[in-house]
């Protein structure tokens, strides 16, 4: 059986009687409009994976089962292979790790219910060995979060792969969001890498709020109008209320192309003008198309720089995420206030 394969490959199951096997989840209508689109997803992924889990487990135990009717055997399947339990453990994952794609961070959970099926020949969905972010000796690993902004094209996605160690020549053009995340002695440390291209750049603002540090890209080989657009982005960018003041790293890239510009990309006294005073920053000349040790150095700066501020960084990130938490609740509010004016 396959349960992280199944996720994907699942059909509707509309039939399964979820409320029926789940009491204490049971979604009415109006508790389902309640949810946000994305915790919907992600009931509907687990309640997808157990459908299968269901199906590919029913098959060969058919025989036993076949004086029973489908709906007799599913509650016999269910409560045989403690299925509620597995859902719980994760929507109580999902709660409480908030993780940023849930999904991604689903089927890591449901990989680990798949290997520990395979080392015991069993299935238990009780014994979920979670990912954690904890290290060996259990010291908690502390969440730092840096936001990779920049026009399209200046090598972003690039410089991340051979931050990685695994540099990549062929990026494609990023859409959307694609975040990266390792881990050093201290920190848990997610780089969200963001699309640079016209109609991704309004996305950035839903990032900034979360990021200790920002790192902003320019290609510093391309030509002149396209240097001048993005550093008026990045003065933009610079004068958000959530990234004004945070650790800023700039990177100057593309270094080994002929007519680059490498730091001198960014004007002498261009950033100290934008900048609110005593912000940390530095502008790096980098390359993502061979291995680069200013590259290395420049995100070190960084961490450092932002390990530094950690405390007084994270309450300003938790401060400013639950302001944009207390603005979404609002919207909804007012959205859902609209609705009900307009039913008959
Ligand atoms: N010569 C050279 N090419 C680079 C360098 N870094 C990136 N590139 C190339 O630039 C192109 C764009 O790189 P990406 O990393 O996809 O750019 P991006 O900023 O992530 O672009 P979006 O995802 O569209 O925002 C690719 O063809 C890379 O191979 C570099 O340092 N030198
Ligand atoms: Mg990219």
């Amino acid at each position: 059986m396959s349960v992280t394969g199944a996720v994907l490959l699942s059909p509707s199951p509309s039939f399964f009687p979820f409320t029926f096997f789940f009491p204490r989840f049971a979604f009415s209508h109006r508790s389902v409009e309640r949810l946000t689109y994305t915790s919907f997803r992600v009931v509907k992924l687990i309640h997808n994976n157990i459908y299968c889990t269901y199906r590919s487990l029913l098959t060969p135990r058919q025989a036993s089962f076949s004086a029973m009717s489908e709906d007799e055997q599913r509650v016999a399947y269910c409560k045989e292979h403690n299925i509620h339990h597995l859902f719980e453990l994760l929507a109580t994952k999902v709660l409480v790790e908030r993780p940023k794609n849930p999904f991604e961070y689903l089927r890591g959970l449901l990989q680990s219910v798949e290997e520990s099926e395979q080392k015991k020949n069993t299935y238990d969905p009780t014994q979920i060995q979670f990912q954690s972010t904890k290290t060996a000796d259990k010291k908690e690993l502390k969440k730092l979060t840096i936001g990779t902004f920049g026009l399209d094209n200046a090598g972003k996605s690039t410089l991340l792969t051979a931050l990685a160690g695994e540099i990549e020549p062929q990026c494609t053009p990023t859409v959307g969001f694609s975040p990266t995340q390792f881990q050093t002695d201290e920190y848990d440390i997610c780089i969200f890498d963001l699309g640079g291209a016209a109609n991704f750049r309004g996305i950035w603002v839903h990032y900034f709020h979360d990021c200790h540090g920002i790192i902003y890209v320019v290609d510093s080989a391309s030509e002149e109008k396209t240097v001048a657009e993005s550093l008026k982005v990045l003065t933009d960018t610079l004068q958000h209320p959530y990234v004004g003041g945070k650790p800023l790293l700039v990177l100057a890239n593309k270094k080994d192309l002929p007519g680059a510009r490498k730091e001198a990309v960014v004007p002498d006294g261009f950033l100290e003008q934008l900048l609110l005073p005593g912000t940390p920053h530095r502008v790096v000349a980098t390359c993502g198309v061979k291995e680069d040790l200013a590259l290395e150095g420049g995100v070190e700066w960084l961490l450092a720089t932002v390990g530094e501020r950690f405390e007084q960084l994270s309450k300003r990130v938790a401060d400013d995420c639950k302001r944009v938490k207390e603005e979404k609740d609002r919207q909804r509010a007012e959205r859902l206030a609209a609705l009900r004016a307009e039913a008959p």
